[in-house]
């Protein structure tokens, strides 16, 4: 089973630990040493489930890490400790916890929790792309309306019937999973699966048998035959995220099933055949990869087919008030809870730049969310989670901060709203083309 597990516990030495068992099952594993630190990480590596030790620096109080809980988000929390308090572990699933295992952890349980929490994430996570998928179309599911997304999307639409390989590129956060997402649901396999596989998540001894499937007695602990994910794609779309990190063994492997649609199951005599489109993403530069050797050239020149790129949320500021009105109206209908921003809070949101992209403010607004108690999120609500960077929006020294965001709003809806041409934009906004080219430069918008 693969997945993005993040570990908080402050013994470092344990961490390691946990860290590889976590690994050698195919998880994608970080860590960090207190809530402080879980948050951030959290900003850009999108964990699918949280094992959490209760005692954190620096209050090193269960209760207060307990409270937090909320701020990391709508996915499981495995809460582990030194003490096994019946009371404490009552207190913890009250609060949210999804289990508790108590220290010293066993490998074996904690792989059995693991598996069953994350099984019930991937389930919650597909409900409720159906259910926003069966409310709309697949593109919704991409929010934007600049110019740079409407071309992403356009290219989508003509893209996504035929069966040519994809490469999506973009820095990570961008969408690059679900502009994928988005040509399998408007493809003519849109009935078929859509097999998503963690290049760089699964490690490299066990990505053969993850892909190919394995006969009974291939290796030790091979008991039954089991199906790899190419035949699980079979009839539908495989998608490689993170292609940019296969191994170069793999690779090889990869391009002779993609060149002949053939296929030995590890430790099997017997070819399969399958029919799967390849969709593949990654955020690094494969040229120079190809370049300094270490990825194939003849495999980047087949998966390429057709490159589409998921632009940087700092390359289409103009997105940031659908998005954050897109990804709150979508947080509010899962948790069946209305909630809308304070003009300051959303000020904040405006204001600041996301370097972990779209993925950095989703998980930013659901945390705040999730603490925020009355029907609005307040600037005091996002001053719990970030406090220094709450309070300068908050004092007067931050009036260049704040004008700062204000221009960059409405500049963005200017240009938004006259299809991102700037020579309409300025005249709605009463300035010359030159003053807002100015503008446009001084903010880093004119990319
Ligand atoms: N344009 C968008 N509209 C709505 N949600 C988006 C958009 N782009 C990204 N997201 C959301 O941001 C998160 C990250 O998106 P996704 O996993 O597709 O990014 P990625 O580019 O594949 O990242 P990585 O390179 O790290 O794998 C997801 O929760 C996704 O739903």
């Amino acid at each position: 089973m693969s997945g993005r597990i993040l570990l908080v516990d402050d013994e470092i030495a344990f961490c390691e630990l946990a860290s590889d068992w976590l690994s050698d099952d195919g998880y994608q594993v970080q860590s960090a040493h207190s809530l402080a630190g879980a948050q951030q990480c959290l900003a850009d590596f999108d964990a699918d489930l949280i094992l959490l030790d209760l005692a954190l620096p620096p209050q090193m109080d269960p209760n207060h890490t307990l409270a937090a809980l909320p701020s990391l988000g709508d996915r499981p929390v495995i809460i582990l400790t030194g003490h096994a308090e019946r009371q404490l572990a009552l207190t913890a699933m009250a609060a949210g916890a999804w289990d508790f295992l108590a220290k010293p952890v066993d490998p074996d349980m904690l792989a059995v929790v693991i598996r069953r929490a994350l099984t019930k994430q991937n389930l919650t996570r597909e409900l409720s792309r159906l259910k926003d998928s069966a409310s709309s179309g697949p593109l919704d599911a991409l929010v934007g309306s600049g110019p740079a997304m409407n071309t992403l999307k356009a290219l989508i639409h003509r893209i996504a019937p035929t069966d040519v390989p994809v490469l999506v590129t973009g820095p990570s956060g961008t969408g690059k999973e679900v502009v994928s997402r988005a040509l399998h649901q408007l493809s003519r396999r849109a009935q078929g699966p859509f097999v998503s596989v963690h290049c760089g998540a699964i490690p490299a001894e066990l990505l053969e048998s993850e892909l190919f499937g394995y006969k009974k007695g291939a290796f030790t602990g091979a008991d039954r035959d089991r199906p790899g994910l190419l035949a699980m794609a079979d009839g539908g779309t495989l998608f490689l995220d993170e292609i940019g990190d296969m191994p170069l063994s793999m690779q090889v492997k990869l391009l002779r099933v993609l060149q002949e649609g053939t296929f030995y199951p590890v430790g099997g005599r017997e070819q399969q055949r399958i029919d799967v489109r390849v969709l593949s993403a990654t955020n690094a530069d494969l040229p120079s990869r190809v370049a300094e050797g270490r990825f194939r050239e003849d495999l980047y020149y087949r998966i390429k087919g057709v490159n589409l790129q998921t632009p940087a949320l700092a390359d289409r500021p103009e997105d940031l008030p659908l998005l954050c009105e897109a990804l709150l109206g979508a947080w509010c209908r899962r948790q069946g809870r209305p909630l809308r921003l304070s003009a300051a809070a959303r000020q904040w949101f405006l204001g600041k730049p996301w370097p972990g992209n779209v993925r950095e403010l989703k998980n930013t607004l659901e945390s705040v969310a999730a603490i925020a108690q009355g029907q609005q999120i307040e600037l005091d609500d996002i001053a719990l989670l970030y406090p220094t960077q709450a309070q300068a929006a908050a004092t007067g020294d931050s009036l260049d901060e704040q004008v700062r965001a204000l221009e960059i709003r409405l500049i963005s809806q200017a240009l938004s709203a006259q299809g991102g041409n700037r020579s309409a934009a300025a005249r709605q906004l009463g300035l010359s083309r030159q003053g807002l080219l100015k503008k446009l430069e001084r903010y880093g918008l004119d990319a």
